[in-house]
C-alpha cells in the first residue's frame, strides 16, 4: 500500500500514475478540498483536468494515511523540515519517498539529508527527474531517478508504473541537488528569454549554470554520472525550455519586468539563496546562481546582473 502526502499538481499526478498498479491513498490537510476532490473526480485547484481514478482514496486523516508502509512526500521543501518534525512518530519505520526539489532555507539540507535528520528511524528516498505534473497526470511517458542511499530495487519496482519508468541510483546528494539546483537556473533562462536576449544566450547559461551545478554537487560529494542524468541534465533541459515550467515563468516575469503570482509554488527562489550562501561557505565559484539569488530579491536589475556577468575576466572552458 503506498500513500501520498500533499494533494498539490505533483502529490496527485503521481497518485493517479500509482494508482495504475494498485490502491494508492491521497492526503490532504485541506478538509474541503478533500470533499471536493471526493465528489467530481479531480483536483480542479492544482491539477485541472486529470481525473482520479477510484483506486485512489483520498483523505484528510494524517493517521490513516501514514498506516502505508512507503509514503511519498509531495510538500513545497520550505514547508518540509516543519512536516516531518509535527509528524516524526507517524513516519518513523517507513519509507519516505521526497518528491521536492529544493533546499531547506534554515538548515541547507535537501530532502534526504532533512528525513535522516528529523525521521531517522526512517528510509529516505528521492523521487526526482523531468517530469511536468500536468505530463504524469495525463499519463504521458516519463522516466525519473529514484535515489535512495541502501539501494532501491524492490521500491523502484512499486513505484514504477506503465507510464513511468524509473532509474534506480544510490546517488541521494546528487539526486537531490540535481533537482534543487536546475530550478535555479531554469529562472536564469526564464529572465534571459523575458528580457529579449535569445535563445543563443539562453543555451549559454543553461550550459555554464549546469557546470555550477556540477561544481557544487561535486563538492558535496555527488557522482557527476548522477548529474548528466535525468535528475541533473534532464531535468535542466525540460525546465529550461518550457514555459510549462513555474520557475521558468518567474525568472520570464522579472525579464520582462512583469508581475510576479506569489501564490505559486517557485522552488527556485528559496535555493538560489541557500546556494548562494554554500558558494560564499564553501568557496565554490557560482556567478550565475549568486545572480539569480540577487536578482529574485530585487538587488540587482537584469541589466545589472547581465553586464556582471559578461564582463567576467576571460577563462578558459
Ligand atoms: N508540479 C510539478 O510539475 C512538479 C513538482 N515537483 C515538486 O513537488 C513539490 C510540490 O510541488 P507541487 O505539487 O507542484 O506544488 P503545488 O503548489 O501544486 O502544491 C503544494 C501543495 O502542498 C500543500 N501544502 C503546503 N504546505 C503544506 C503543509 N505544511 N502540510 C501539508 N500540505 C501542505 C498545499 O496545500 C498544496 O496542495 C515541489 O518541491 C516541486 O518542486 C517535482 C516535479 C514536478
Ligand atoms: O520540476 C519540474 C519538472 O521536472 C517542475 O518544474 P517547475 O516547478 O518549474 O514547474
Amino acid at each position: 500500500m503506498i500513500s501520498v502526502l500533499g494533494s498539490g499538481a505533483f502529490g496527485t499526478a503521481l497518485a493517479i500514475s500509482l494508482s495504475q498498479n494498485g490502491p494508492v491513498t491521497l492526503w490532504s490537510r485541506d478538509g474541503e478540498q478533500v470533499r471536493a476532490m471526493r465528489e467530481t473526480r479531480e483536483n480542479a485547484k492544482r491539477l485541472p483536468g486529470a481525473s482520479l481514478p477510484d483506486a485512489i482514496t483520498i483523505t484528510a486523516d494524517l493517521d490513516a494515511a501514514c498506516r502505508a508502509q512507503t509514503i511519498l512526500l509531495a510538500l513545497p521543501m520550505q514547508r518540509t523540515a516543519a512536516f516531518l518534525a509535527e509528524h516524526a512518530q507517524l513516519l518513523k519505520g517507513k519509507t519516505l519517498v521526497s518528491c521536492s526539489k529544493g533546499i531547506d532555507l534554515e538548515t541547507g539540507k535537501g530532502p534526504t539529508a532533512l528525513m535522516a535528520a528529523l525521521v531517522p528511524q526512517a528510509r529516505a528516498a528521492i523521487l526526482t527527474g523531468p517530469s511536468f505534473a500536468a505530463d504524469i497526470g495525463r499519463g504521458l511517458p516519463t522516466a525519473l531517478t529514484l535515489a535512495c542511499a541502501d539501494g532501491a530495487e524492490a521500491l523502484q519496482a512499486e513505484l514504477s508504473t506503465p507510464s513511468l519508468r524509473l532509474y534506480r541510483s544510490a546517488d541521494t546528494i546528487g539526486a537531490e541537488l540535481g533537482g534543487a539546483l536546475k530550478n535555479v537556473i531554469a529562472i536564469g533562462a526564464g529572465v534571459v528569454m523575458g528580457a529579449g536576449m535569445g535563445d543563443s544566450a539562453r543555451a549559454a547559461l543553461m550550459t555554464r549554470g549546469f557546470a555550477e551545478m556540477n561544481r557544487l554537487a561535486v563538492a558535496r560529494g555527488a557522482r557527476p554520472e548522477t548529474l548528466s542524468g535525468l535528475a541533473g541534465f534532464g531535468d535542466l533541459v525540460l525546465t529550461c525550455t518550457s514555459s510549462q515550467s513555474r520557475n521558468f515563468r518567474h525568472g520570464f516575469a522579472l525579464g520582462a519586468g512583469e508581475t510576479i503570482d506569489q501564490t505559486v509554488t517557485v522552488e527556485g527562489v528559496a535555493t538560489a539563496h541557500a546556494v548562494a550562501r554554500m558558494a560564499e561557505h564553501g568557496g565554490i565559484e557560482m556567478p550565475i546562481a549568486v545572480m539569480i539569488a540577487a536578482l529574485c530579491d530585487n538587488r540587482m536589475t537584469v541589466a545589472q546582473a547581465t553586464l556582471a556577468l559578461l564582463s567576467r575576466p576571460l577563462k578558459e572552458e
